[in-house]
C-alpha cells in the first residue's frame, strides 16, 4: 500500500463524501493556517453557508452530559412540562409541545424549552414607557423544570461556552470579509439576547405530516447546533435539499438573517428543514441562535471591500415576512410569528396587526420557526 493511501482524510476529501465542509476553529490558534483558514471560510460563508464546525474546544463530556439531561427532560410527566409552557410568561421562554409551533401554515413534529440569557425582566408588559418600548419584553428570565435541577447549571454552562466560540466565529466571519475582528462586538454585547433550545422530534405517526420543522431561515446572526446521530436535517441549496448527516460532536453552523443584513446580503441566510423520523424512533437536538442584543437599536450596515460589495444583491426579504433593520422590532416579530398562544396573550395588538397583514395578504396567519 502506498504512503498516500495512509494519509488521513482532507477537508476536501470529506466535503465531497457530505457535501457540506468542515471547518476546524482550531486552526485559528496556528499562525500557520491563520490566512487559509480565512480565506476557506470566506469562500464557504459565500457558496454554502452551512458547515460543520470542530476544534471548537467544548469537550465531549459536556456536550453528552447535556445530551442526556435534553432526553431526560422530554421524559418529564406532561404535568411537569405544562407547569413551565411558553405561554406562561411574555419572554418566550419555557415548552411548547408537538404541532404548538406552526411554520409555512403547517404544525411542526416537534417539542422543544426555549430558554435564554438568565436575565430579570426590565419591564412590565403593562407599562410600556419611552425608554422601554415593547421589544424589552423578550428578556426575562427562563422557566426550569423543579423536576430536573440539573437542567439550569447545564444550560447556563452551555450559553457561555457556546456564545465564546460564536463571538471566536464571528469574529472570524468578519476578518474573512475585510473588516475589524471587533466590527460587531457592540451588535452582541451584554445586556446580552442570545437564545437557545432543546428540542424532541417524534418518530412520524402513521399518516401524519413528516414536517419535523418546515422550511425557514434562523432570525440572529449565527446558528450552531448539535444534532444526534438520527438525520432528518435538511439545507436548500442551488442542486435542491440536501441532507445534513450527523457528525459527532461537530457543531452544524448556519447563518442567520441578521448577518444577511449586516452583509447587504453578501451573505445568505440559508433555508433548512426537519423531515421527522420514522415511526418508533425519536431525533434530539439542541440549538443556539448567537444574537444581536436588544440594546443596539440597528443592525449596522458593514461596508465591505469592493469586490465583495459587487456581489452583494442586498437582503432577501419576504412580502409576508418583512426583515427590519431594527433589532427589537424584528426579534419580537419572529418570536410572535412562531408562538401565536403567547402573541395572543401577552401582545394583544401585535397579534392583531398580524392578523389584518395575514388577510391583506388573502392567507391565514403565517409563522415562522425560529
Ligand atoms: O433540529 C434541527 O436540526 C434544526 C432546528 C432548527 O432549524 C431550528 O430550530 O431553527
Ligand atoms: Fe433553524
Amino acid at each position: 500500500m502506498s504512503a498516500a493511501a495512509w494519509a488521513l482524510p482532507t477537508h476536501e476529501d470529506i466535503e465531497s463524501a457530505t457535501a457540506l465542509p468542515v471547518i476546524d476553529l482550531s486552526e485559528l490558534d496556528d499562525p500557520a493556517r491563520h490566512d487559509a483558514f480565512h480565506q476557506r471560510l470566506a469562500r464557504i460563508a459565500r457558496d454554502t453557508g452551512f458547515f460543520y464546525l470542530e476544534g471548537h474546544g467544548i469537550d465531549t463530556r459536556t456536550i453528552e452530559e447535556l445530551e442526556r439531561l435534553t432526553r431526560e427532560t422530554f421524559t418529564l410527566p406532561a404535568a411537569a412540562k405544562e407547569r413551565i409552557a411558553i405561554r406562561n410568561t411574555p419572554h418566550f421562554r419555557g415548552y411548547t409541545g408537538v404541532g404548538g409551533e406552526i411554520t409555512r401554515l403547517r404544525p411542526d413534529q416537534r417539542e422543544q424549552i426555549d430558554f435564554g440569557e438568565e436575565l430579570p425582566a426590565v419591564r412590565s408588559i403593562n407599562a410600556v414607557d419611552a425608554e422601554h418600548p415593547i421589544w424589552w419584553a423578550l428578556q426575562g428570565p427562563n422557566q426550569w423544570p423543579a423536576e430536573l435541577p440539573a437542567l439550569k447549571p447545564a444550560v447556563l454552562d452551555w450559553l457561555d461556552q457556546t456564545r465564546s466560540v460564536a463571538e471566536r466565529l464571528l469574529q472570524a466571519f468578519l476578518v474573512a470579509l475585510g473588516q475589524s475582528a471587533q466590527a460587531l462586538d457592540a451588535l452582541v454585547a451584554a445586556p446580552r439576547n442570545h437564545r437557545f433550545k432543546i428540542i424532541r422530534y417524534p418518530g412520524q405517526a402513521q399518516g401524519q405530516s413528516d414536517q419535523g420543522v418546515g422550511a425557514h431561515k434562523d432570525g440572529g446572526l449565527l446558528t450552531l447546533l448539535l444534532q444526534d446521530d438520527v438525520g432528518g436535517l435538511q439545507v436548500l441549496s442551488s442542486k435542491g435539499w440536501i441532507d445534513v448527516p450527523p457528525r459527532r460532536n461537530a457543531f452544524v453552523v448556519n447563518i442567520g438573517e441578521m448577518l444577511e443584513l449586516a452583509t447587504n446580503g453578501y451573505l445568505r441566510a440559508n433555508v433548512h428543514r426537519v423531515i421527522s423520523p420514522q415511526s418508533g424512533v425519536d431525533r434530539y437536538s439542541i440549538a443556539y441562535f448567537f444574537s444581536p442584543s436588544l440594546h443596539a437599536e440597528e443592525i449596522p450596515l458593514l461596508t465591505l471591500p469592493e469586490a465583495l460589495n459587487e456581489q452583494a444583491q442586498g437582503p432577501e426579504s419576504d412580502p409576508e415576512n418583512p426583515l427590519f433593520r431594527h433589532i427589537g422590532t424584528n426579534a419580537l416579530k419572529g418570536r410572535i410569528r412562531s408562538h401565536l398562544d403567547v402573541a395572543e396573550r401577552f401582545y394583544p395588538e401585535q397579534f392583531r396587526l398580524l392578523q389584518e397583514q395575514a388577510r391583506a395578504h388573502g392567507g391565514p396567519l403565517q409563522a415562522s420557526a425560529y
